[in-house]
């Protein structure tokens, strides 16, 4: 996978665009002694034991909200929230019986970035897979035998579609070419033309290709109309409203009611919020005096329409609105005009109205003057409570406040190449799990005997658990979601598991990570000492995954003194950042201890000069 769009507003003179640029790349290593060991429960080793089970107690002056965040969810008949240790009895009982729950914290506000596969050449010895603008690699493991390798692929290819029954109808450009009025001042978009041959695919080709990977599919779909998920400005005044992305190296928003990019229902939605902000008077917020009310909107089209038949539920999508609202709660004295404007959308957009655009409203609360999109407080006021896709096969869902790809295409088609690249019952680890779109994809249509999916933002563990709920009953896998910060501890991850999957943010795998699959590897070679890998240091700069992250629990040991375990022997690499994944992928093969096997692009993000990949790599034995 590619980059991730920012979600930081940055201060002058270089103000942020919300909207970035997306790439994924997809990394899949193996290693071929999987059967070596047994394979050892990993559960002792869980961290995020404490869940929150039932819902929040609803403050009746408030019942018109549904919190998440720093208060919790509110159902509006109100309850109490109790907590729960996850006793081993608990997580024996295995991932169907993990309780629903709704954990406060602070929100992430990860942007989306997306991913679109097709199948690669790809041997059957080895799988990877493919996110957005990814690639995927394959080679046979046989001509390694004592080597693990990294898959890369070389020949782009380009393919307008992905065949695929679950396929939504999305009408298909009829050009390459962007043709948006606001290309010259939008940064949202680095280019308008040929938008299915971003440039860096040229880089690409040329270090797969150095690593013997020649055939290097390029999976692009939608080229316009492909954003599901923005996250917009809110600018100007409350007669001239502009709602969009900061032009590039200024303070001014640009004001994009035609994007391109953008799913056409958000640009309708756009146009509704800017009537009812001049009929109602809604001032946007000012960051010079930190004044105005509505200060960002976050725009999300959800898919997910069962009464409308499959094939046209992408175009009449309805959008999520959550508006991000400069003050400290509902309550505060501009939280009368906050649900005024919300009930004029409702009424103009909701279920009740002719249109029926909206699918439901939120409110997010942020009163800093920093440089971070979202507070930590969230409320539903009208609409579901949930956002829903049907994604890879399986359910899934989201909230406001947790990851999920923009472009749904395109992560539908990564999600089904990902499946090629994993065999049937194997034990798998998703790292960066998010709310588990992988993890539960694979669980179900892989029969996978274990998933563990491993995220640090522990928002995301309610939609998961919402999701597993979906989850057919015949599907027999020890599926399970863990709050932790990957690089703490991450041998434990690899202990007992097959197949690694990771998609980590644009900055790539922390240095602790690449450090634990080359232990692994050397594992599975039957060594005890891994030579150092002189890792570059990432340092993260996100403030609410810092946050999140210093509510995890850490673990320093890194000591592994069972030998019985089972080793990874693939590694499936998500990558949305290209500088990054080079930087990982060199790491990895250092001293030969994972091989590139394969590779896949994706065009996650058209108009950008980013790509989504999936490589896969093994290691030998
Ligand atoms: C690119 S997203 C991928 C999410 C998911 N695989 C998907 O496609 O929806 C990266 C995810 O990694 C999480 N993350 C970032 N740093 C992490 C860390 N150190 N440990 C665990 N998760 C992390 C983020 O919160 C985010 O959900």
């Amino acid at each position: 996978m590619m980059a991730i769009p920012s979600t930081t507003f940055k201060p002058p003179p270089s103000p942020p665009t919300f909207r970035g640029h997306l790439k994924r790349r997809t990394l899949c290593f193996s290693q071929r002694t999987s059967s070596l060991a047994t394979l050892r429960s990993s559960a002792a080793s869980l961290n995020g034991r404490k869940s929150y089970k039932g819902r929040a107690g609803a403050d009746k002056k408030t019942t018109k909200f549904d919190v998440i965040g720093e208060v919790m969810r509110i159902s509006g008949e109100g309850s109490s929230m109790q907590t729960e240790e996850a006793t081993p009895r608990n997580r024996s009982e295995g991932p169907k019986k993990l309780h629903r729950t709704w954990i406060p914290g602070r929100s992430s506000s990860s942007a989306a970035g997306q991913l679109t596969y097709e199948n690669a050449t790809i041997n059957a010895q080895v799988n990877s897979v493919t996110l957005d603008d990814k690639v995927v690699v394959g080679k046979n493991l046989h001509q390694f035998p004592h080597a693990p390798h990294i898959g890369i692929a070389a020949r782009p290819r380009v393919k307008e579609s992905v065949s695929d029954s679950e396929e939504e109808d999305v009408p298909m450009a009829s050009t390459s070419d962007l043709n948006c009025e606001h290309f010259l001042r939008c940064s949202g978009c680095l280019f308008e033309r040929e938008l299915d041959k971003p440039h860096v695919l040229e880089d690409a080709k040329k270090f797969f290709k150095a690593r013997g990977v020649h055939e290097f599919p390029f999976i692009s779909k939608h080229l316009r109309g492909w954003r599901c998920r923005a996250k917009l400005a809110v600018r100007g005044t409350s007669h001239n409203p502009s709602i969009g992305l900061f032009e590039e190296e200024t303070h001014e928003v640009v004001d994009i009611p035609s994007c391109q990019a953008h799913h056409p229902c958000i640009n309708i939605a756009v146009e509704l919020l800017k009537g009812a902000i001049r009929e109602l008077g809604v001032q946007p917020y000012d960051e010079l005096t930190h004044s105005g009310q509505l200060r960002y909107v976050q725009m999300i089209a959800t898919t997910y329409d069962t009464s409308v038949p499959l094939r046209e539920r992408y175009k009449n999508a309805k959008v999520h609105i959550s508006l991000v609202w400069n003050s400290r709660d509902e309550n505060s004295p501009n939280g009368i005009l906050l649900q005024d404007l919300a009930k004029l959308l409702w009424r103009k957009g909701g279920n009740k109205s002719s249109q029926h655009l909206i699918h439901s409203i939120w409110a997010n609360f942020q009163t800093t003057k920093g440089n971070v999109i979202f507070g930590g407080r969230w409320r539903h006021i009208f609409g579901e409570t949930e956002l829903w896709e049907h994604l890879g096969g399986v359910d899934v869902c989201f909230i406001p406040s947790s990851f999920g790809q923009a472009n749904l295409g395109a992560f539908h088609a990564l999600l089904r190449s990902l499946q090629k690249f994993v065999h049937k019952g194997a034990a798998v680890v998703d790292l960066y799990a998010g709310v588990g779109v992988i993890g539960l994809s694979l669980a179900a249509t892989r029969n996978c005997r274990v998933v563990k999916c491993v995220e640090v933002n522990k928002e995301s563990k309610a939609p998961f658990e919402l999701s597993l709920s979906r989850i057919s009953k015949s599907v027999d896998c020890d599926l399970s979601w863990h709050c932790a910060d990957v690089s703490v501890t991450p041998i434990k991850w690899l202990e007992g598991v097959e197949i690694v999957i990771a998609d980590p943010p644009r900055k790539g795998l922390e240095a602790s990570i690449i450090e634990a699959l080359r232990l692994a590897s050397m594992r599975l070679q039957g060594k005890t000492k891994c030579p150092p890998s002189n890792p570059i240091k990432k340092t993260e700069k996100r403030p609410w995954i810092l946050h999140m992250m210093g509510g995890v629990r850490m673990e320093r040991s890194f000591d592994v003194d069972d030998d019985n375990f089972t080793w990874p022997t693939k590694l499936i690499y998500i990558s949305c950042g290209w500088q990054s994944f080079q930087e990982d992928c060199e790491a990895l093969e250092k001293d030969n201890l994972w091989h590139l096997d394969s590779v896949q692009a994706f065009n996650f993000f058209p108009g950008t000069n980013s790509f989504q990949s999936r490589e896969k790599t093994q290691t030998f034995s």
